[in-house]
């Protein structure tokens, strides 16, 4: 996924600051993420990953600091359609049981023009998502009648029908059993081979970990590492949690290897 040099980063977070209740949740966080890169947003719970994607995504306000989206600073950044969010699953589902489709089509909600019908293309994105992540065939079936993992893949085909550019997960396989969690890295190997920009909040990697270019580790509402994705992201956390008390400057690393030469086994 190289990016031609001139391109602007998609994400580009100068010494942000969140604060919620007065309370400082997240200090001095620089982060640039360029167009194709696939990061993993990693760290304890209470660490500040949510925090600091609903920052990015304009749903948490940021106390200081400075954002830019594509280039464009965030106060006059409009093209919501170019970023999809996953969020954490949790109450997906309760409530009104809404069917497989029509939470799909939801996602596709900002292509339409108001008041109008969906038309073709927006069926064909929708289809096209549902068929992604397997679950085509329970399109007209009630959300609440499928299985946890399968309702977070229905919220990532809500996400990919509105054909972002950059995705933003947040903890998408928690709770989720093994061959979901293989169908859901499937997906986000798709979006990356596509050019996909993907942010993805993860405690653990599991069957994702091969796709990653490069992990970004949170600590006490810090970056506390920056770099190449390290063998095991436990043990980058284990040793982070366990040996210091004051965050490592954050390490650059301006070149993350291909998805491809990761898949291939290199290094
Ligand atoms: N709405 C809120 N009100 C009060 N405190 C909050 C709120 N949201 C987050 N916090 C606090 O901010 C800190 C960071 O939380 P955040 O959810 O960003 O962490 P996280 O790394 O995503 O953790 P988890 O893995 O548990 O989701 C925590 O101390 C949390 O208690």
């Amino acid at each position: 996924m190289s990016t031609p040099a001139n391109e602007p980063p998609v994400i580009e977070l100068g010494n942000g600051a969140v604060a919620i209740a007065g309370r400082p949740i997240l200090r001095g966080i620089d982060l640039t993420v360029r167009s194709g890169e696939f990061v993993a947003l990693m760290g304890a719970n209470g660490s500040g990953k949510s925090t600091l994607v609903r920052a990015l995504t304009g749903l948490r306000p940021l106390a200081s600091g400075s954002l830019s989206l594509f280039g464009t600073p965030f106060e006059s950044f409009r093209d919501w359609r170019r970023i999809g969010f996953v969020p954490q699953r949790g109450g997906a589902g309760s409530g009104v049981p809404a069917s497989v489709w029509e939470i799909v089509a939801s996602g596709r909600l900002t292509h339409r023009r108001l008041l109008r019908p969906l038309g073709r293309r927006d069926r064909a994105a929708i289809n096209e998502a549902l068929e992604v992540v397997g679950l085509s065939h329970r399109a007209n079936d009630g959300v609440t009648t499928l299985s946890g993992g399968q309702q977070q893949r229905v919220l990532i085909a809500r996400a990919l029908a509105g054909e972002p550019e950059l995705f933003f997960l947040d903890e998408p396989t928690a709770g989720v059993d093994l061959p979901n969690q293989q169908v859901l890295a499937d997906t986000l190997e798709t979006l990356s081979v596509r050019g996909s920009t993907i942010v993805l909040v993860a405690h653990e990697l599991g069957p994702m970990a091969p796709l990653i270019d490069r992990a970004v580790v949170m600590r006490d509402g810090r970056v506390a590492y920056d770099g190449p994705p390290l063998a095991s992201a436990d043990v980058a956390t284990a040793h982070l949690d366990g040996h210091h008390h004051h965050h490592h400057e954050p390490e650059r690393h301006d070149h993350a290897p291909h998805v491809s030469s990761l898949l291939d086994g290199a290094p």
